[in-house]
């Protein structure tokens, strides 16, 4: 299980392990310097054959200080170095003071200067290293070298989109953290009120890489948001660091081993003894004729992880459509609340779903009924709509619910935290994604699930985890219509099973960008639950 750090809990750790004197703040600069240089060499092994041209840009902090190491072990290896520092050498922090002294009997450092200088340099290197700051960026650039620095990386940025990055720099390398992004909400801090004078400019700066080399542990930053794009490729480098977060639950990443702790053992848990009650029985409400498909595949998801059961909830008007594409899958006529609370009288329907393609004027009709029946539930696209809209709803939520909201209807339910999270990033550390999911879930009393390639699902409880589809599980083509309703329908039947509705919500997120990674591309939603045995079966399960 990784957990995702913040620059404090970083900060933390480093400063446990040195207070117990196994360590010196040197040494780690000097084991971080040399896992960026091993990370460069493993990546473009070109550059590890014969000697080549470097710009190392060094910051005012121990970022600053890891550059001036990295730029001494090039050095030495026979490369042409040119380093220049953004701030007064006089003002370094002592290990980067010591760093720019063992650095300064090598080569010069020139200033970072408004002029560009440094600009020329930069792009004839075969290797530019952003050392100017990493968890240690508290706002954003602010001074003149900021104008200098942002024009170029704005004009190299606007080159990324239109496809033409290559001939500005050949290779970035980002110590930590590329220089300008937030470490703990992946957001490029900028100045207050710069969209609203040129709202097609991007304010903030940040200095894209194409690798990042980060240490001990990942940051949250770097799956969140603009994290992933900005990085590059992701490569967390080992310097002898140990322990992990105290106090605050940790932030995990959601990954295979996460998933076993869950118990997801779909066919291997089914004794023959057992009974297929034993496995749950999951009611998936279905919309009106015309708008069945979304249920159908919710349905199709659940019984594929391993409900024992699964019936569609469907109106009279809807049968005949419905039934003509049933299999496995039972049919219950449900057309009122009234008739769905007899239904619930059964106690082994042991999970709800609620929303997909099911509209809002019946959403809203059948929301006090599913949330009274005190079922574990999942409540998903109308439902949502409907639960925003009235607070005796959303007073409710009870905590075995689990609300899986996109975007827009985050907002909808959350309109102040939505609003704090939309505003412009001016300090590090900014009101990250996460943050914001974990006070929607203390305030909806249940887990939320707030959707996105960056998928954080948070319990009232404050624990917390990622589900990122980005770097090497990036799955762009899961962006395809339905596959939220499949997303909806995998938490219901992990619920159906019993699991808890956080670890539901964690293990069908996982499972959801795994099933789509494994199709790769050309999937339609369809095609997720029929993918899933083979995720299973890659897993050892
Ligand atoms: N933790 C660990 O285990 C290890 C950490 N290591 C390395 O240390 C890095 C963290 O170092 P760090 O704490 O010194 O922070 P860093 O990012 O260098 O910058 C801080 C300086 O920048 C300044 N400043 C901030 N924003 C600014 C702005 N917009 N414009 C101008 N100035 C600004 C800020 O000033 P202040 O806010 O205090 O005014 C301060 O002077 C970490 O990322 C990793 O690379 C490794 O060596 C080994 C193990
Ligand atoms: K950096």
């Amino acid at each position: 299980m990784a957990e995702l750090l913040t620059s404090a809990q970083m900060r933390a750790i480093e400063g446990a392990v040195i207070d117990r004197g196994a360590v010196t703040g040197l040494d780690l600069m000097e084991r971080a310097g040399q896992g960026v240089v091993d990370a460069v060499f493993e990546e473009w092994p070109e550059l590890a054959r014969s000697s080549h041209r470097a710009t190392v840009l060094c910051g005012p902090g121990n970022n600053g200080g890891d550059g001036f190491v990295i730029a001494r072990l090039l050095k030495q290896r026979g490369w042409e170095v040119e380093v220049f520092l953004y701030g007064d050498p006089a003002k370094l922090p002592p290990d980067a003071t010591v760093n720019y002294g063992r650095w300064a009997e090598l080569g010069s450092v020139s200033e970072l200067r408004k002029t560009g200088a440094w600009v020329e340099p930069l792009l004839q290197a075969d290797l530019c290293v952003d050392a100017l700051f990493g968890t240690g960026l508290t706002r954003p650039f602010d001074d003149d070298h900021a104008e200098a620095l942002g024009a170029y990386v704005l004009e190299a940025y606007n080159n990324i989109f239109s496809g033409a990055r290559a001939p500005y720099i050949d290779r970035i390398v980002a110590v930590d953290v590329p220089s300008g992004l937030c470490a703990d909400s992946g957001r490029v801090l900028s100045a207050q009120g710069a969209e609203e004078t040129d709202p097609t400019k991007r304010s903030g700066v940040c200095f894209g890489a194409d690798l990042t080399v980060t240490f001990h542990r990942a940051k949250l930053g770097q799956y969140l948001g603009e994290g992933p794009e900005l990085c590059g490729k992701l490569v967390v480098a080992d310097i002898g660091l140990w322990g992990g977060v105290t106090g605050a639950p940790p932030v995990r990443q959601v990954d295979a081993a996460v998933l076993r702790g869950h118990g997801l053992r779909p066919d291997v848990g089914k004794r023959a003894d057992q009974h297929k009650y034993s496995h749950g029985h999951a009611l998936i409400l279905s919309g009106l004729s015309g708008k069945t498909g979304a249920a159908r595949l919710a349905a199709r998801a659940a019984l594929r992880v391993g409900a024992g059961l699964v019936t569609l909830g469907t109106p009279h008007a809807a049968v005949t459509e419905v039934a003509a594409q049933l299999t496995a899958i039972m049919l219950r006529e449900i057309d009122t609340p009234e008739t769905l609370t007899r239904v619930l009288a059964d106690q082994r329907l042991t999970a709800l779903c609620l929303g997909p393609g099911f509209g809002i004027d019946r959403a809203r009709e059948f929301l006090p009924c599913v949330l009274a029946a005190h079922r574990a539930t999942v409540l998903d696209a109308d439902a949502l709509t409907a639960l925003a809209e009235g607070e005796t709803a959303f007073a409710a939520l009870h905590d075995r619910c689990v609300l899986t909201p996109h975007a827009g209807e985050f907002e909808r339910l959350f309109p102040d935290i939505a609003a704090r999270l939309a505003e412009p990033p001016t300090k590090g550390p900014a009101y990250s994604k996460v943050d914001a999911t974990r006070d929607a879930a203390r305030r909806a009393g249940c887990p939320v699930l707030f959707k996105g390639s960056d998928t954080v699902i948070a319990s009232p409880d404050g624990r917390c985890s990622v589900n990122a589809a980005v770097y090497d599980r990036a799955a762009p083509w899961l962006a395809t219509a339905g596959t939220g309703d499949v997303l909806a329908g995998l938490i219901a039947g992990l619920l159906a099973r019993g699991f808890a509705p956080d670890h539901a919500a964690e293990t069908a997120a996982w499972l959801h960008v795994e099933a789509a990674y494994s199709f790769g591309p050309g999937l339609i939603a369809e095609d997720l639950p029929e993918e899933l045995p083979t995720v299973f079966r890659t897993l050892g399960l």
